[in-house]
């Protein structure tokens, strides 16, 4: 069996079987099969993954009985076919077939002469496939032509307008630039961009954020700059966050949901490493990676805890100047970097996770002190998590008052999709 696709095929099922990262399963795949050309098969699984709407699409006109009853494996193995026979320019139409054929005959015993007729079907009938119009239903349409579940584009359609979320849809299908947060306490952004640029990177400054560089070019994170903490990779819209915040040397800051700890790790920065940051998270094991990064970047000043946002701790009642709350969310802002989320279900269009949020809000205002602030994000472009969550807060809440509150969007601002809202404690 062709080694390339049997690792496009593991992750796939994978994530079919298991929700897996596509991420983490793909890395573990290529180090363990060990494929000729791992840039084969990321074409292959980020193709699937990316199309998976619209593969079904036409995998249905293709099989009366429609994809209810077929077996994962199976329904892998037809998506990775289909999208080498629409996609895949380099991969001749025969070698797409008879590979997955093969592949079927080993994986899905006795279905090998329908996976074949499939996908030979295609080639028959691909001038009849019918594709939905515009003008009869812009939402169907449009979740067909770049490939997301019917809610997301209902849901951007509701709250942005047709045209809008058109946009967002095309941003979200597209590449993100890589961008990093250089470490201040070791360097400064114009030395950093000179010694990258030394060692053949093409970089440029930040758009939003003064610690923020755009970085091209491959193997940055072998280079010995990374090696010291001279900087981390981090989107725009996460910098800014931690600036909007605005932590100042020698205060206490709260982080209550701050695995992996990229903005825990910022807002240290910012303080020059004086102060007090304590960095919680439900997860204990995924504050592993902050202090690994913590000691990586120079930086001494967190504490890391064990703890349910959800759950008040009377202990830090008003203990805090500055409290980030950047909680679990649907995700919606970050597509570009993970495509599953494309077809991800949400319960509720997101009003489930809402009400998490606002619990865990507001428990972590009860941490700011009086006059303090307090910093409310996530990575989603949905306003029930975002701009409904606050609006309800501030309503019940009115010891705190609005002090800024921003939407970021791929394709306007060219970061991910991320909401920053920061309020603050009124003195009395
Ligand atoms: C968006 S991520 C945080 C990212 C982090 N702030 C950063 O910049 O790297 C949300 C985090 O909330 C955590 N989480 C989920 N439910 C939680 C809860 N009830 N209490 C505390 N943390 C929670 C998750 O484990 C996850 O690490």
């Amino acid at each position: 069996m062709d080694v390339n696709r049997k690792t496009a095929y593991n992750t796939l099922l994978e994530m079919e079987i298991n929700q897996a990262y596509s991420n983490i399963e793909l890395n573990k795949q290529i180090g363990e099969l060990k494929p000729d050309s791992p840039a084969f098969v990321r074409e292959l699984v980020y193709g699937v993954i990316e199309n998976r709407v619209y593969l079904d699409h036409i995998l249905q006109q293709l099989i009366p009985k429609g994809l209810k009853g077929l077996k994962k494996q199976t329904l892998t193995l037809l998506r990775m076919g289909l999208y080498q026979l629409i996609f895949m320019d380099s991969v001749p139409d025969y070698a797409a077939v008879n590979e997955i054929v093969k592949m079927a005959r080993r994986l899905v015993p006795g279905r090998d002469g329908f996976v074949n007729g499939v996908l030979r079907g295609y080639k028959k009938k691909k001038d009849q496939l019918e594709m939905p119009d515009y003008d009869t239903d812009p939402i169907e349409y449009l979740s067909l032509k770049y490939s997301f579940a019917e809610w997301i584009v209902k849901l951007w359609s509701e709250q942005y307008g047709l045209e809008k979320a058109e946009q967002l849809l095309a941003a979200s299908n597209s590449k993100p630039q890589v961008s990093i947060r250089v470490n201040r306490l070791k360097i400064s952004r114009k030395d950093l961009a000179e010694k990258l640029r030394e060692k053949g990177f093409q970089v440029e400054h930040g758009r939003l954020s003064e610690r923020a560089l755009f970085v091209k070019g491959s193997g940055l994170l072998d280079t010995e700059e990374f090696e010291n903490g001279l900087f981390s990779v981090q989107d725009e819209s996460s910098i800014l966050a931690a600036e909007i915040l605005a932590p100042k040397s020698g205060e206490t800051i709260i982080d209550v949901c701050a695995a992996p700890g990229g903005k825990t790790l910022a807002i240290s920065e910012i303080m020059a490493n004086t102060g007090r940051v304590l960095a919680f998270d439900i997860y204990d094991h995924k504050l592993e990676l902050l202090k690994k990064e913590a000691q990586r970047l120079g930086i001494s000043i967190i504490e890391t805890g064990e703890q349910d946002g959800t759950v008040l701790c009377e202990e830090l009642i008003q203990s805090a100047d500055r409290v980030l709350v950047d909680g679990p969310c649907s995700g919606l802002g970050v597509i570009r970097r993970k495509p599953e989320i494309k077809y991800r279900e949400i319960e509720d269009e997101g009003r489930e996770l809402a009400e998490k949020q606002l619990n865990i809000l507001e428990n972590a205002s009860e941490y700011v002190k009086k006059e303090g602030f307090l910093l409310y994000s996530t990575c989603t472009v949905n306003k029930i998590e975002n701009a409904e969550v606050v609006s309800k807060f501030l309503r019940k809440h009115k010891k705190f008052e609005l002090v800024r509150s921003r939407q970021l969007l791929p394709g306007v601002d060219e970061t991910d999709g991320f909401f920053i809202c920061k309020m603050r404690r009124r003195g009395s």
